[in-house]
């Protein structure tokens, strides 16, 4: 039986999304990544042909010839790099639709082209990212675990999309423990890995010092570490978070657990900013998305002479997702 394709949303339509789905399916047309895209087929009329189906079965048939897509039409005209809160219906039904199609097996995982969230916030959409708004969808809020990954480093941060203030005040033993069973899980699922070995960041400079400079090593972590140690797990640390990353240490785990967002996607993106993919745990469907925004500064028209956006992220989202599919499906027989 072949695999359903992948739903690729539309994204923020005066991002780079459009530009990058035009270059990915340029990339992938004659591989088995099919996908379809959940976007305004006028965008991107005269660039590459087009096929609009009706149902994600129509998309293998002509996905070497035409890029298959859904229509999801937007409401006001799109101008490269200037985003407006008008188009942000069509931005959220393409990714509500991408997951229901998901989730009933239609589609084989969704891949999300980059949104601007403080634009859908002033739409008065609630959720801080997609994140948030997939755990909804899929009905497991409080479950979602975002990691990033890239040919350098794996990262998951304990918290997500919240002020740093919060992501310390919010930071417990049990979320710890929650967040790295889950990555386990995952790497062992979807990627692959026999008994994965995940690295735990302290919190505080020098991972605290034995005390000196903070102390949730101590009271919060290094429980958090003995428990996980309990179940089986191969959770080491808390390690100093200045120098885990550097390059002979990151020769040692398959997974940085982070204490927070930007101490594990700092490193990440500067290591990479090309082939990093955002992938969310803790779903019952596979998703991910390129590592970087909507990049508003280099959006352009389509019809533009030379492209401007690097689809190596997107490219290495899609690819991904596939292989999580068919590594979930191989489980599932
Ligand atoms: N998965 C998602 O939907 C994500 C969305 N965002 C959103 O994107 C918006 C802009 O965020 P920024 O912090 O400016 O980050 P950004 O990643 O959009 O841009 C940062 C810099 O990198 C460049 N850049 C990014 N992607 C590129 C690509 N594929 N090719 C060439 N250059 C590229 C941009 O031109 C810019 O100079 C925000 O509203 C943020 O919420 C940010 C990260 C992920
Ligand atoms: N920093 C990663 C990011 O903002 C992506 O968030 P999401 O939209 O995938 O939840």
């Amino acid at each position: 039986m072949t695999k359903a394709p992948l739903a690729l949303t539309l994204g923020d339509p005066a991002g780079i999304g459009p530009e990058l789905t035009v270059s990915a399916w340029e990339i992938l047309k004659n591989t088995e990544h099919c996908f379809f895209w959940l976007g305004d087929p006028t965008l991107l009329d005269g660039v590459i042909p087009t096929q609009l189906i009706s149902a994600p079965e129509e998309a293998a048939g002509v996905f070497a010839t035409a890029l298959p897509v859904l229509p999801i039409y937007c409401p006001v005209t799109i101008v490269p790099g200037q985003p407006t809160p008008s188009n942000a219906p069509a931005v959220i039904e393409s990714i509500r639709k991408a997951v229901e199609l998901a989730l009933t097996g239609s589609a084989s995982g969704v891949v999300t082209n980059p949104i601007a969230k403080h634009i859908l916030a002033e739409s008065g959409f609630p959720h801080p990212g997609h994140t948030e708004f997939l755990a909804q969808l899929c009905s497991v809020s409080g479950q979602e675990i975002m990691m990033l990954a890239s040919p350098e480093l794996r990262v998951v941060p304990v918290s997500i999309h919240v002020s740093l203030q919060n992501a310390i005040h919010s930071l417990t033993a049990e979320r710890i423990i929650t967040v790295t069973r889950i990555a386990n899980k995952a790497l062992t699922q979807d990627f692959g890995l026999k008994n994965p070995k995940l690295a735990i960041a302290g919190l505080n400079p020098h991972a605290g010092e034995s005390g000196l400079m903070g102390h949730e090593e101590h009271s919060i972590i290094i429980p958090a570490i003995n428990a996980l140690k309990e179940e089986g797990i191969d959770a080491q640390g808390p390690y100093p978070p200045d120098t885990m990353f550097a390059a002979h240490a990151r020769t040692q785990y398959d997974a940085a657990i982070c204490m927070y967002h930007d101490q594990g996607l700092i490193p990440l993106k500067t290591l990479d900013m090309t082939q990093g993919v955002n992938i969310t745990l803790g779903l019952p469907i596979v998703r991910t998305s390129p590592d970087h925004g909507t990049a508003f500064d280099i959006a352009q028209p389509l019809s533009a002479p030379s492209k401007k956006a690097d689809a190596r992220s997107l490219v290495a989202a899609i690819r991904t997702a596939s292989k999580m599919a068919h590594n979930r499906k191989e489980k599932a027989l």
